[in-house]
């Protein structure tokens, strides 16, 4: 049976939030974000181990106690000048681990609000699929094209668009091959489909946000919020 290993990118610095810290460790609902993220891919039965790539410079991590976790946590200081080459470090640091046939799944730190529902759906619609695939919600609004002066050009059909999420999962020797090959990619899939292939979409909905912008923090707050609220005491 082939084992999920997941693969966390953390290495990023935040530009687009602009806060004083890269945004991954920001406080969120009582804990630094990524803690949020680490501790849904450590709490899923089907994973084994979880690697989370910091940048070789990152002096925040050291600053909380990650024991917490428990033992499937991996830390890895290998993290790249883009999320590709960070993902692509990642994946050689869990070759002690790892075999051809195992799953990868890709997560960014950046998205806390990760379900163990989200990744069991992932899981299981993958579990035979000769390719392997990602989380995915349908574009919902209308979509506009932009002139350089902010004007609309045009409304473009939405028919057949989804927008990406993670985790992305795929076979790990096939994730490695296609990484190194097409490196310049902005998720997992865009390399799988250079490849050749056809990566699956699997439903998910928009609380599986990334935090890019201040707005978004308080989104996933909310998010997180309303979730321990559900369970009964
Ligand atoms: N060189 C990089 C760049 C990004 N990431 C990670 O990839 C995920 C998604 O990237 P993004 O949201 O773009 O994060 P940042 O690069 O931090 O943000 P920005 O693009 O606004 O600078 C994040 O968890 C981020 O830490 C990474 O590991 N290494
Ligand atoms: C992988 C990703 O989260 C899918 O939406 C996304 O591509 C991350 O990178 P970006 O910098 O926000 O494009």
């Amino acid at each position: 049976m082939p084992r999920h290993y997941a693969i966390v990118p953390a290495a990023g610095s935040g530009s687009r939030f602009g806060a004083e810290m890269p945004k991954q460790y920001l406080p969120l609902a009582g804990r630094p974000l990524i803690h949020h993220t680490l501790a849904a891919l450590c709490q899923c039965p089907l994973i084994e181990r979880v690697w989370v790539v910091l940048s070789p410079g990152d002096s925040y991590w050291p600053r909380w106690d990650w024991t917490v976790l428990g033992p499937k946590l991996e830390t890895v200081y290998c993290g790249g000048a883009t999320r590709a080459e960070s993902v692509s470090n990642g994946l050689v640091a869990a070759q002690t681990a790892a075999a051809d046939d195992d799953w990868a799944l890709v997560h960014d730190a950046a998205r806390p609000c990760i379900s163990q529902a989200m990744l069991r759906s992932l899981c299981n619609e993958l579990a035979d699929d000769p390719v392997g695939g990602l989380l995915a919600a349908p574009v919902a609004d209308t979509l506009k094209r932009a002139d350089a002066g902010q004007r609309v050009l045009a409304t473009e059909p939405r028919d057949g668009l989804w927008q990406a999420q993670t985790p992305q999962m795929f076979r790990y020797g096939l994730l490695r091959r296609a990484l190194s090959a097409c490196p310049q990619v902005t998720d997992e899939a865009g390399a799988v489909e250079a490849a050749g292939y056809q990566p699956r979409l699997v439903r998910a909905d928009a609380s599986n946000l990334k935090v890019t912008f201040p707005a978004d923090l308080a989104l996933a707050e909310a998010i997180l919020k309303s979730r321990r609220e559900e369970i009964p005491v």
